[in-house]
Formats: structure tokens, C-alpha cells, sequence
């Protein structure tokens, strides 16, 4: 039998891979498939065998309705690796089955991969399945990395959330998990570890129901749990799936699908029939037209019911996220990897299925998002794009809105499996991987040309001249990128020699095309690099990036928070500069007045205003004053902090012919700092909206040591036993806060953080930090 599955396998790999040749190869593949499930297999074969590995010549672009771009969600040590690993094999696209325990994963590919100059991992892989493509995108679990969360979720269309199933709902599950409701991304969950003892299926569906507030719908039974896991039945197909080991070959690839017979387990039938009778109610429940359905044609015989049917049901619940599937396997064992592909083909929606607001603008142009850029030394920047709308191709311009720039792609590549594959051409739904594009970074929007740019932009700004009128926000609506938060944080960084401060330049510049959310800058005074970041642990491991991918050992100032200055009272002042240097004489006079800006919004940028009878400034002078005033912006007169909401109106300027630029500056900007000085000053510093999901019993717990940080509790909501808190605190009240929190609660409470405004520090506060800074007792 076994001998008759190769030949059969081998021979619709030959057929595929000549197929794929011909532009029909969907059609006559999926035929030919077609045939294979009408032949009475009783052992079903889902992969190559080994060394018949599938042609990546059978790459292509698969209609958009095949398509699903999925992340992968779980608490450390969940099998999250394990379970990939064993869909990159059963798809038929790698080789051999990798092994966490054994490093011999795709995973540890990368690792080669970075010996040879990729310093990150991959942040997508890309398979086929059942006539399926699955973009298999990563989704780093951490909170601190905001950014890094949401620019994977911003591109996934759902996702599978892998639980180990001795220990349920964690906390880190938790966390993403409530992270993919704020991008509303419909999920299936995957009970994974079935063969540990202790696992427990009605432990799992408990803690699903109680901790992430969902329904997990039921659809499969493990038949054994523990070390007797040997398979599983499909309540929606009434079919029992068994893994059978066969002397040659123990990797899973082989499962016995046989319908459920009563005669030969009348207990598991009698089982089976309860759950399944309860989960059609509960589908019923939930779905009225599946309700209809079962009453009108099946309540008599709940047995008939089709498959399509239930599964469609199953499919309508969870892209409206009124559900969640719930399937069990173990990644370890080789057992309940393919029955999870096919759910995911089945139940978690296409790209054409998932609604995005900016797409009206683009119609059929290209509209793709830079989520991911990784730095290789070869062959110089990857980026990994996802293509919302039009098509993409290798050796083409494409223009970056983002950067207002446009930039030549080289090569256009597909993360398929294990190995980068060159591609001709990529449609919208896909995932790219670009090379040869110098300046996107993470985040950018990528569109065919500025042409199609302004058009989207017209498009937009037609529109929402009904609700906006305002043609720059309808500019900012077809950015769609990723929102990166103000970072709060900063400190100095310092390479170990003058000689490597270019080698720091070219590793920092690097590190910030990938990350956004990093911002560097120099200190005007002391001429040193700052790094500015969104939390303790993310400048930590830049630093740390810094020294493992660049070979640079480098030395961090003590951290310190971003403060900002602003003038409550108005001030003026005059100057001149008069200064001879070699032959040239130079000689500026300038009076200016600074006054608060009347805002409700937050100003960061330099707001100038001229006298009229300096209203007509030529247009080099006028650059060289906004230049002198954006200089003292940066550095406010109480502690050098930037400068916001102030406005600054020149009210005199005589320049004696001969005079640089540069001298005018530099004269502005002095007489700038001397009306500041004057004036009445106010420092600012970062307020933070904090939410804490905590449980109740934890709750006073909690609230009391808010007080204790300057805190102000805004609400609190219930969530069945837990409460959330939303609360606005100083970050400066905010320094390791995650350590004490999970003292505080056992390690049960969540919180995100995330900058709400700069505001007014109390006199007492303020002038404490004038001196700490000015080094005063
Ligand atoms: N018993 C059992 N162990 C498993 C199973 N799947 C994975 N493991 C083991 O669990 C450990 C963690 O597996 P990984 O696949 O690395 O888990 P992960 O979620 O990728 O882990 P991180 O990358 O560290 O977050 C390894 O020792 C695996 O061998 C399973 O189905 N059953």
C-alpha cells in the first residue's frame, strides 16, 4: 500500500510540476487532486515522501481568494517553532522534520543564515497548501515592542494562537491575544502538547472561555490524552484520524481518515454524537442561518447534516469573531498539523475578505506597506512588503510617499519555505520580499509612482472634502502605515574610539530603517550621539544589537526621560553680531519677541512670524532665520529640553551686504535664547495613558500604588472577574514598572503604556529637576 501512495505522490508532483509550466496549472492541479479523493484511500499521504521534495518551480501567484496571511501566537515554549516546522514539511517544502531539541529547525537555518551577514530573523514564510499559499508572518510577542507588535499584526489576516494544552490560557498568550482584538484579527486556537501528561482538553476550553473572554467552538476530540494521544475525531466530518507509525517512517505524514463507525467503538460513537449534537447547537445559537438550516431540513436527523454546510457556519462566526475554532494535536509527535492547515484554509479569511479603509483610494494601483526591513550584508537591505492593491515587479521603480522618494527595485523574492525563490511578478494579497530599495523603511507606504500618489491623494481628499475640507488630512489618510509613538526616552551612546564613531553612524542608521520607533540625534553642545527609544528595555537591546551584529562594543549614558520646555509669559529681546573674519565683515541686528502659542493642539516645530515691514524677507535670509530659530527650538533655557508651542515674531533685521548666512543664524539664534531666558518658563514632561487588566482581587493592590506615582485613575471597566484601570501617570513614575506589577499581582496583571501628553510639572517637581540637572544639591 504504501509503495502504491509513493508512486501515486511521486507521480502528482511530476504532473504538478509540469502543470505549473502552463498558466492553468490551478485548474488541472486541483482536477488531478480532485481524482485523488474519490480513490479509496484509507491512508492519506499530505506531503512529498523524502527526497521527492516539491518543485519550487511550481511557485506562483495564487488567485487572492487562496491566499491567508497568518501569524502564529503563543506563550514562550507553546511548540510555536515545533508546529511551523512541521507545516514548512507537511507542505512538502522541506526535506527533513527539524527538531527544536536537535537545532536542526528552519529557525536555526536562519541561524546559518546570519553567520553569512543576516543579522535578524526571517519575518515571513511562505508555503502552499492544499491549493493554498499561507504567508506565514512573525509575531513578536513582547508589549515593550509596540511598534514590532503592530507591524506584524497590521499585515496579518488572521491567526493561530498555540497553547501548550497542560498549562491553557498564559500570560503572554494573553497579552498578543488582546492585542489582535485591537486589530480585530479573526483566530483559531491550537491545542498543542495533547501527549504531555497533564494536558487536559476540558482544563483548555476553560481557561479559552474565562481568561480571553471568547467561545471556543469545539471541533475536534483528542482520541487519548497524555502519552495514549494517538489521534483525533473530526466533529464536523464525523471522521476519526489516526496517526499510524509505520516501520520505515514515523513523521506523521501518514493517517489513517476513516468515518466514525458505531460498531466499532459504540463509546467513542456515543461521545462523538454529544459533542458534535452540542457544538451544531451552539453554532446554531450563534448563526441564524445556520440556525434555519438545521430546523428546516435536519432536526430530524442532525447526522445528515453536511460538512460544508456546518463548516461554512464555522467559517461565518469566526471572520465575525463571534467564535473561535478550537483544534488539539501535538507539533512533537507528528500528530494534528494537517487537519490545523486545513483549518486555516478553511476558516481564517483572504485578503479579499478583510476590510481596509485606504484601498478605495489606490483601485487596481499598487499599494504596499514596508513591515519589515532586515539588514544583509551581501546583499545590502531586505524588505519585506505586503501588497494591498496592484501588482508588483523586479527591476522597477516604485515610489516610497513616506519619503517622498523614488527608489529602483532590484530583485523581487518570495520567503518560500527554507529558500529566498526570484519571482516575476507579485498581485495584491501576496507577501514580497524586495531588494534593491535603499531608503524604505519599516512602516513606509509603497505605490507605483508619485503620479499615482497625488491621485490616490486627490481621490481621498474629494472624498473626505465632504467631511475634512482639509487637503493635508486627506494627504494623511492614505499613509497607511504604521502610527509610531513619540519616543520618551533617551541617553547617550558612545563608541569605544573616535576612529569607530562612523562605524556607530552606519550600525545606528541601519537599526533605524528597521525600527521606527528608534530615533538618534546629536547633541548640539557636547557633539554626542543620543539614542532616543520607546522604553528601558528597547535601548537596551539596541545597545545589544549594536554589539553582537556590528561587532561594536559601545557605552550607554544613564537613561533619562524626554522632557519638553514651553514660556508662559511673553518676552522680547534685541542683539547684533558684528564680527570680522579673514577679509569679510559681518554685521546683524535683530530684535524679537517670543510669546506662548494659544494652541489646543501640541506645536513642536518652530512657528515664526515677521513684522510687516519685514514681510518680504528674500528667500535666503528667510531660510537662514527659520534655520537660527530652529536651532534654539531644539535646546529650551531652563534645562536644553525641546521647545513646544512658541511662537516667534521678528520685529527688526538690518544685514549689512557681505554678511553670511551662517553669522545670521547664529545672531537669531542667540537673541532667540535671550527673550526665552527672559520670559516666565514651564517644563513639560511625558504623561502616560496606562491600561492595567487586573484581577479583582488584586485591584486596591494596585490602585494604591498608583497613587503613589503621581497617578490619576481615569475609569474602571469590568471584564466578568477582571478589572481594567485606565489611568494617566508621569513616566517618570514609571521606572521598572513592570517588575512591580508583577509583584504586586503575582504575575497576573497586564498593563500597555503609551504617551498621551506633555504636560505642566508642579513648581516643586520642576524646580527638583532644574537642579538635579544643573547638578545642585
Ligand atoms: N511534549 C511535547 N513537547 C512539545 C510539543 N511541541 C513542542 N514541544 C517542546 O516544547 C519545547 C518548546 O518548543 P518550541 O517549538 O521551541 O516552542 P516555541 O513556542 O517556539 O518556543 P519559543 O520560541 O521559545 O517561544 C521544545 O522542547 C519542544 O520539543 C508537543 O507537541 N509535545
Amino acid at each position: 500500500m504504501l509503495a502504491v501512495l509513493k508512486k501515486f505522490t511521486v507521480n502528482i508532483y511530476e504532473r504538478s510540476y509540469l502543470y505549473n509550466e502552463c498558466k492553468q496549472c490551478w485548474r488541472v492541479r486541483s482536477v488531478h487532486l480532485g481524482r485523488k479523493n474519490h480513490q479509496d484511500f484509507r491512508k492519506r499521504d499530505y506531503s512529498s515522501p523524502s527526497g521527492a521534495i516539491k518543485s519550487l518551480r511550481s511557485v506562483l501567484s495564487p488567485p487572492v481568494s487562496k491566499i491567508r496571511n497568518i501569524g502564529i501566537m503563543a506563550h514562550i515554549d507553546a511548540g510555536k517553532t515545533t508546529t511551523t516546522e512541521r507545516m514548512l514539511y507537511y507542505s512538502g517544502y522541506t526535506r527533513t522534520l527539524g527538531d527544536v531539541d536537535d537545532g536542526d529547525t528552519v529557525t536555526d537555518f536562519m541561524a546559518e543564515e546570519r553567520e553569512r551577514g543576516i543579522t535578524i530573523q526571517s519575518a515571513a514564510v511562505t508555503f502552499d497548501w492544499n491549493d493554498h499559499r499561507i504567508n506565514l508572518i512573525d509575531t513578536p510577542g513582547h508589549v515593550d515592542f509596540t511598534v514590532e507588535v503592530e507591524r506584524s499584526l497590521r499585515v496579518l489576516d488572521g491567526a493561530v494562537a498555540v497553547f501548550d494544552a497542560s498549562a491553557g490560557v498564559e500570560a503572554q498568550t494573553l497579552t498578543v491575544w488582546r492585542q489582535a482584538n485591537k486589530h480585530q484579527i479573526p483566530r483559531i486556537c491550537f491545542l498543542n502538547k495533547m501527549d504531555k501528561t497533564g494536558a487536559s482538553l476540558s482544563y483548555c476550553i476553560d481557561s479559552i472561555k474565562q481568561k480571553l473572554k471568547v467561545t471556543p467552538l469545539l471541533l475536534q476530540l483528542p482520541i487519548g490524552e497524555g502519552k495514549t494521544f494517538k489521534g483525533l475525531v473530526d466533529l464536523v466530518t464525523k471522521e476519526k484520524l489516526i496517526w499510524c507509525p509505520t516501520s520505515d517512517m514515523d513523521d506523521g505524514r501518514l493517517f489513517e481518515k476513516i468515518p466514525l463507525a458505531e460498531m466499532d467503538n459504540p463509546e467513542l460513537f456515543e461521545v462523538v454524537k454529544d459533542a458534535r449534537n452540542s457544538l451544531i447547537e451552539q453554532v446554531a445559537d450563534l448563526d441564524d442561518e445556520f440556525a434555519e438550516l438545521v430546523l428546516e431540513d435536519y432536526s430530524e436527523n442532525l447526522d445528515s447534516l453536511p460538512a460544508g454546510k456546518f463548516q461554512a457556519a464555522i467559517r461565518r462566526l469566526t471572520l465575525a469573531q463571534r467564535a473561535v475554532p478550537v483544534l488539539c494535536g501535538s507539533a512533537l509527535k507528528n500528530k494534528g498539523i494537517q487537519p490545523l492547515l486545513d483549518a486555516i484554509t478553511m476558516y481564517l479569511p483572504a485578503p479579499n475578505e478583510c476590510y481596509h479603509d485606504f484601498l478605495q483610494w489606490y483601485g487596481n494601483d499598487l499599494c504596499a506597506l514596508a513591515f519589515k526591513v532586515i539588514h544583509d550584508k551581501q546583499r545590502g537591505s531586505l524588505v519585506f512588503l505586503r501588497i494591498y492593491s496592484g501588482t508588483m515587479k523586479p527591476q522597477s521603480a516604485v515610489h516610497n510617499i513616506n519619503r517622498n522618494c523614488t527608489e529602483r527595485m532590484s530583485r523581487l523574492l518570495l520567503p518560500f519555505a527554507d529558500q529566498n525563490i526570484e519571482i516575476p511578478s507579485l498581485t495584491e494579497g501576496n507577501i514580497a520580499l524586495s531588494v534593491g530599495l535603499k531608503q524604505t523603511a519599516t512602516g513606509d507606504t509603497i505605490v507605483t509612482s508619485r503620479a499615482s500618489a497625488m491621485a490616490a491623494a486627490q481621490r481621498a481628499g474629494r472624498a473626505d472634502g465632504m467631511k475634512l475640507g482639509a487637503s493635508k488630512e486627506s494627504e494623511s489618510l492614505i499613509l497607511a502605515g504604521i502610527d509610531i509613538p513619540e519616543p520618551v526616552f533617551f541617553c547617550t551612546i558612545e563608541p569605544p574610539s573616535l576612529a569607530r564613531q562612523p562605524d556607530l553612524e552606519y550600525a545606528l542608521s541601519c537599526l533605524q530603517r528597521e525600527d521606527p520607533s528608534l530615533k538618534v540625534k546629536t547633541d548640539p553642545d557636547s557633539g554626542q550621539t543620543i539614542l532616543c527609544g520607546m522604553g528601558e528595555l528597547h535601548i537596551e537591546i539596541v545597545h545589544d544589537r549594536i554589539k553582537r551584529e556590528y561587532k561594536l562594543e559601545t557605552y550607554l549614558g544613564p537613561l533619562q526621560i524626554a522632557y519638553r520646555e514651553t514660556i508662559i509669559s511673553s518676552a522680547s529681546a534685541a542683539d547684533t553680531l558684528d564680527r570680522t573674519v579673514g577679509d569679510a565683515h559681518h554685521l546683524v541686528s535683530v530684535k524679537l519677541d517670543v510669546s506662548p502659542l494659544l494652541a489646543e493642539a501640541t506645536v513642536t516645530t518652530s512657528v515664526i512670524e515677521y513684522a510687516q515691514n519685514i514681510a518680504e524677507l528674500p528667500k535666503d535670509l528667510q531660510k537662514a532665520v527659520d534655520n537660527g530659530i530652529h536651532t534654539s527650538y531644539l535646546q529650551g533655557p531652563l534645562i536644553g529640553f525641546p521647545l513646544q508651542n512658541v511662537v516667534v515674531t521678528i520685529q527688526l533685521l538690518t544685514i549689512q551686504p557681505g554678511t553670511s548666512m551662517t553669522m545670521l543664524s547664529a545672531c537669531v539664534s542667540r537673541c532667540m535664547y535671550k527673550a526665552l531666558k527672559k520670559a516666565e518658563k514651564q517644563l513639560l514632561e511625558p504623561v502616560m495613558k496606562l491600561e492595567i487588566t487586573v484581577h479583582e482581587d488584586h485591584l486596591n493592590t494596585v490602585l494604591g500604588d498608583l497613587a503613589q506615582r503621581r497617578g490619576s485613575i481615569h475609569e474602571i471597566q469590568s471584564r466578568q472577574d477582571d478589572k481594567v484601570v485606565v489611568a494617566s501617570v508621569p513616566l517618570a513614575e514609571m521606572m521598572g514598572y513592570s517588575t512591580v506589577l508583577r509583584t504586586l499581582t503575582s504575575g497576573s496583571a497586564t498593563f500597555t503604556l503609551e504617551l498621551s501628553s506633555y504636560e505642566a510639572m508642579n513648581p516643586q517637581h520642576q524646580a527638583k529637576l532644574v537642579n538635579k540637572m544643573s547638578g545642585l544639591p
